[in-house]
């Protein structure tokens, strides 16, 4: 192996010493593509893993920010996210780009299932052939002190799969997209992580919008937006849905490789993915089984992390579930105010993606993960049962995982419904705030009087305090931890939507002071920081932004 362990990445030319494109060797580019990635027009990708494609450069890109912690970690220096070069290769211009970095990226398709079931017709061709990464374009791999990651800019301009839409993502998505990502990593939970963030000026795009201070479900207007690139890495992007793709080709046996494409696609996900926990010496069947072993219990811990932390994914599709078992695509999601197992902050998404019913559909997107793993076992019954074994036993993974992660936010031994159940019970009744109660709570507070500060609703009841009097008594009798302890599992801060309104606000006028700041706050969401911090962020939401659109729910790619 290479020396890869330089610890200061000054310009693009050292940082093209780290580069490593092999795979390119091991997967299978389209056929009918043109091989200089200049073709940009929606149209149907039969077969193959990748379309070669370049990404169109955003005009006159302004830096915004950088993630300083992550550039720590690649060993870039913090004067490269604005050097020039780089900041030509990450807000999509890669024409001047030398060897042996590429100037072609590459998108990848994937199948969509929504809640276990199959969708075909959400492309242009109603077959699924025209469904992938519509504006996401990869640019570069790259092992960097032994570890492998893929770049990837989301926001690049058209590809085969845009469904003829523009390629383009808003400053707003782009700002919630970094900073969550950053914030997820702080959180201690598996992310892609967020690289840079370049804006344009000088080029908008069309999007439907609400009217100000408005109440509706549905967009009222269109609006023009700044369009921006933030790069995100992860050591691949592989998701649930990508499996699929292949998977269902290989059941129908759509054509002669179909089987063969699905293999080299798992053996990718798994070098990519589980390399340390998967034998490379075994066989295809071990490796599948192990594959979903791993999966389950990845998957399951990050959706019992994601209930940790308040966090409701939004668009929980198979085609946001990363393989790796990290969140993906922060498109529409958000991070509760007011406790309530029904939020969803998304307009478009159902109950079924609301907050407490994550667990029952990361089964589902579990679901489809096995399905598109079983053609691959289909000459081995024993394997199969095998798989369709670890299938079944996904919701019992899940809820030991949910126990568990309720035992240690509770700072108990172990497990008790009962307290459990009461505790949901008294804070859906008193309108609680999600975050604020258990940092509350954290303190080991003497009475109910200082968990107020988290109530949306003075409680004169005096049942009702004497019930949480008595909870807090049983709890106190039971907790086997520390305050100092709790406060590492209950965040103090967290990325709520109500905090960025302001923050997009300031951007669209050129003012990227509240980004920064914002960065810097939720980056540290276990601290207490200081008064000044704690002032403006440690807050219930303000009534007058309940049901407002835009802030207490967003459409998709807004
Ligand atoms: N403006 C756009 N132009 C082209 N394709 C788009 C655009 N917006 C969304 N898409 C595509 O539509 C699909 C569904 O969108 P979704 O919001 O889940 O993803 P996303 O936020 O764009 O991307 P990702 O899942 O890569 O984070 C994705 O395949 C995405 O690439
Ligand atoms: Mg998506």
């Amino acid at each position: 192996m290479k020396n890869n362990t330089i610890k200061n990445i000054n310009t693009i030319d050292e940082l093209a010493k780290f580069a490593d494109y092999s795979f390119l060797n091991t997967l299978v580019c389209d056929p009918l593509a043109n091989q200089d990635g200049q073709n940009h027009n929606p149209r149907e990708v039969f077969n193959g893993h990748y379309v070669p494609v370049t990404p169109t450069a955003i005009k006159d890109p302004i830096y915004i920010t950088h993630s300083k912690t992550f550039f720590k970690e690649l060993g870039f220096a913090d004067s490269l996210a604005k050097n020039e070069e780089f900041i030509k290769m990450f807000s999509g211009d890669t024409s001047n780009i030398k060897k042996p970095l590429k100037n072609i990226g590459w998108a990848t398709g994937y199948a969509l299932s929504i809640y276990g079931t199959e969708y075909y017709m959400q492309c242009p061709f109603q077959t699924g052939n025209g469904y992938g990464d519509g504006r996401a374009i990869s640019i570069l791999e790259a092992v960097i002190n032994n570890k492998r990651w893929e770049f990837q800019l989301k926001g690049a301009g058209r590809t085969p799969y845009c469904r003829g839409a523009d390629g383009r993502a808003v400053l707003r998505s782009s700002i919630r997209e970094f900073l969550a990502q950053e914030h997820m990593y702080a959180l201690g939970i598996p992310t892609s992580r967020s690289l840079s963030l370049y804006t344009s000026k000088t080029e908008t795009v069309t999007r439907p919008w609400f009217n100000e201070n408005s109440y509706s479900r549905d967009p009222e207007r269109m609006i023009e937006e700044n369009v921006a690139i933030s790069t995100r890495v992860a050591p691949s992007f592989i998701r649930v849905g990508q499996l699929e793709l292949f998977g269902r080709r290989a059941r129908k046996k759509e054509h002669p490789k179909a089987l063969e494409e699905l293999e080299q696609l798992v053996l990718h996900a798994i070098k990519r993915e589980y390399q340390d926990e998967i034998d490379e010496n075994s066989s295809i069947e071990e490796k599948v089984i192990l594959l979903a072993l791993k999966f389950r219990e990845r998957l399951t811990s990050l959706v019992s992390n994601w209930i940790r932390v308040g966090y409701c994914q939004g668009n929980f599709n198979s085609d946001n579930t990363a393989v790796g078992g990290f969140t993906l695509d922060f498109g529409p999601f958000g991070f509760i105010d007011i406790f309530d197992p029904e939020y969803q902050p998304w307009t478009g998404g159902g109950l079924h993606f609301s907050f407490f019913n994550q667990p029952e559909a990361a089964r589902k997107n579990f679901n489809s993960f096995c399905s598109a793993l079983m053609p691959l076992l289909e000459s081995n019954q024993n394997a199969l049962d095998n798989l369709a074994g670890i299938r079944s036993g996904f919701a019992k993974e899940m809820n030991e995982k949910m126990e568990k992660m309720w035992t240690s936010k509770l700072g108990l031994k172990k497990y008790d419904e009962k307290l459990f159940n009461e505790l949901m019970h008294l804070m859906l009744k008193s309108e609680t705030d999600y975050t604020m109660f258990f940092r509350e709570l954290s303190s080991i507070p003497k009475d109910i009087s200082s968990l107020e500060i988290s109530f949306y609703r003075k409680i004169n009841d005096k049942e009702l305090q004497n019930r949480w009097n008595k909870w807090l008594e049983t709890w106190k009798s039971k907790l086997s931890v520390s305050s100092e302890d709790l406060k590492t599992v209950n965040p103090k801060y967290t990325l709520k939507e109500w905090f960025l309104v302001e923050a997009y606000e300031k951007a669209n006028n050129g003012d990227y002071s509240l980004i920064l700041e914002l960065q810097e706050i939720m980056t540290k969401p276990y601290l207490e920081q200081s008064k000044q911090v704690e002032e403006k962020y440690y807050l219930k939401k303000p009534s007058n932004y309940f049901g407002v659109a835009g802030i207490s729910h967003i459409t998709c790619s807004s």
